[in-house]
């Protein structure tokens, strides 16, 4: 069986959903399992929602029905009047519309996933609706009833043995007589309530169900040809990679590569089950495919550009050295707030970590951190990590900007940057 995984940028419009059921016709003869991400930039819009629920903005009911109004312009695009998924969906956007009635109670991130889950359950309503008008029997699937997390909401940590069971107890069967059609990015708790595995998460559920359906590939289809050198909206001049190995694709994403999400590799390799990306727009050409023993030759260096990234810089406030038992206590904390390194180096006084700059968690942690640290930092930074480069035309990416930290291996340099 397939897995297919269709991004925001595939269903931004009825076009997209169009296309995406040109594609999966000409898989029809196999058994298929599709997941799909929240349409367009919905997820952003939805982000929006939740914090003009949290703060009591004015502008709270127009952000929704903007949202509302964009889905249903698409389905306005694809379905007869009465169709009964205009009905499911609405129905599915009732349960935000009560919600928000009331003063938000609970915590941030409980009442983010609530919200912002709700842009794969419209997508999937949609396409799994426009899969059946063309003809295609297909199944839509509320994936929160199959992949099990804790309660860590926004970043939802899989219980692989019970999804695992789920899994393959009901979805074989289901996949005998239909494509099953069912959300990224969502899982849920025990106690029945959504999370959501972290932003871009969708690639992480696609390898979640092949892993645990033995699938034979994993296919995720982009607005790219495939994986290529560099990210082509920040350089020209990209080259593609026909073949990757897990090893190189584990490294890229570790590093940033927004192309897949970090998580989705490992699964995919534990399996041996290749990971093809190829482009919606050309679904024949080749693309790139993930699997083990290649052997890759990389004539121009990988780049990983990260903008938005803060160096902190922490120091004991006695002078001390900084010793393994601060290094633990300072990483207890960043594991406490979900916080990711990009980068760490250590001198005999301070500690520096480069990470994402995420507002909503940056306060807190810089108060933990303060309780038994001197903590100084700088904001609006670049990352760039260049993997198989050449040591002299490193400069060429700097362009004579201010370097903050650079740290070397055979391999890869990473350099942040004002
Ligand atoms: N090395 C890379 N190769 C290809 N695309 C990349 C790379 N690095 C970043 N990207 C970006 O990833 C985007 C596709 O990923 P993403 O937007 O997450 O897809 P989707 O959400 O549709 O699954 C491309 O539009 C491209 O700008
Ligand atoms: N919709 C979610 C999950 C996701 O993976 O989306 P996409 O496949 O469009 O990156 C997000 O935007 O984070």
């Amino acid at each position: 069986m397939l897995v297919f995984k269709f991004g925001g940028a595939s269903v931004k419009d009825a076009e997209g959903v169009k296309n995406l059921g040109h594609i999966v016709k000409q898989y029809q003869a196999q058994q298929m399992l599709i997941v799909v991400s929240a349409m367009g930039k919905t997820t952003n819009a939805l982000e929006n929602l939740t914090r003009a629920y949290v703060e009591q903005r004015n502008d709270m009911h127009d952000v929704y029905e903007d949202i509302k109004s964009y889905h249903f312009n698409i389905m306005h695009n694809l379905f007869e009047d009465g169709h009964p998924v205009f009905d499911e969906v609405q129905n599915t956007f009732v349960e935000i519309d009560w919600m928000i009635e009331d003063e938000p109670h609970d915590n941030f991130d409980f009442i983010y996933d609530q919200i912002v889950s709700i842009g794969e359950l419209v997508s999937t309503r949609i396409v799994n609706a426009y899969l059946n008008t063309i003809g295609l029997t297909s199944k839509w699937l509320d994936v929160r009833s199959f992949i099990h997390t804790d309660n860590t909401y926004r970043e939802g940590v899989v219980d692989w043995q019970k999804t695992r069971e789920a899994i393959r107890q009901d979805i074989p069967m289901l996949l005998q007589n239909s494509i099953v059609v069912t959300q990224g990015f969502l899982g849920g708790t025990s106690e029945n309530f959504t999370t959501t595995l972290g932003r871009e998460g969708s690639d992480y559920t696609a390898s979640i169900f092949a892993s645990c359906l033995n699938a034979e590939s994993v296919t995720t289809w982009k607005d790219v040809p495939g994986i290529l050198n560099a990210d082509p909206k920040l350089f020209t001049d990209t080259v593609k990679f026909d073949e990757l190995s897990y090893n190189e694709a584990i490294e890229m994403t570790y590093y940033g590569a927004s192309v897949i999400h970090p998580k989705t590799i490992k699964p995919l390799q534990n399996a041996d089950i290749p990971l093809l990306v190829k482009s919606f727009n050309q679904p024949d050409a080749r693309g790139t495919v993930i699997k083990e023993g290649v052997v890759p030759v990389f004539e121009k260096p990988v780049i990983i550009v990260k903008q938005n990234q803060v160096l902190i810089s922490i120091s004991a406030k006695d002078y001390s050295f900084i010793t393994e038992d601060h290094l633990s206590s300072i990483f207890a904390v960043f594991a406490r707030h979900h916080v990711k390194a990009n980068v760490l180096q250590t001198s005999a006084l301070s500690f520096s970590i480069c990470i994402d700059m995420k507002p909503e968690r940056f306060d807190d942690l810089l108060i933990s951190i303060k309780q038994a640290f001197k903590v100084k930092y700088n904001d609006g930074l670049s990352l760039i990590t260049l993997r198989h480069y050449q040591a002299d035309s490193v400069d060429q990416y700097i362009n004579g900007r201010e370097v903050l930290l650079e740290q070397q291996s055979r391999n890869t340099i990473q350099i942040v940057f004002k």
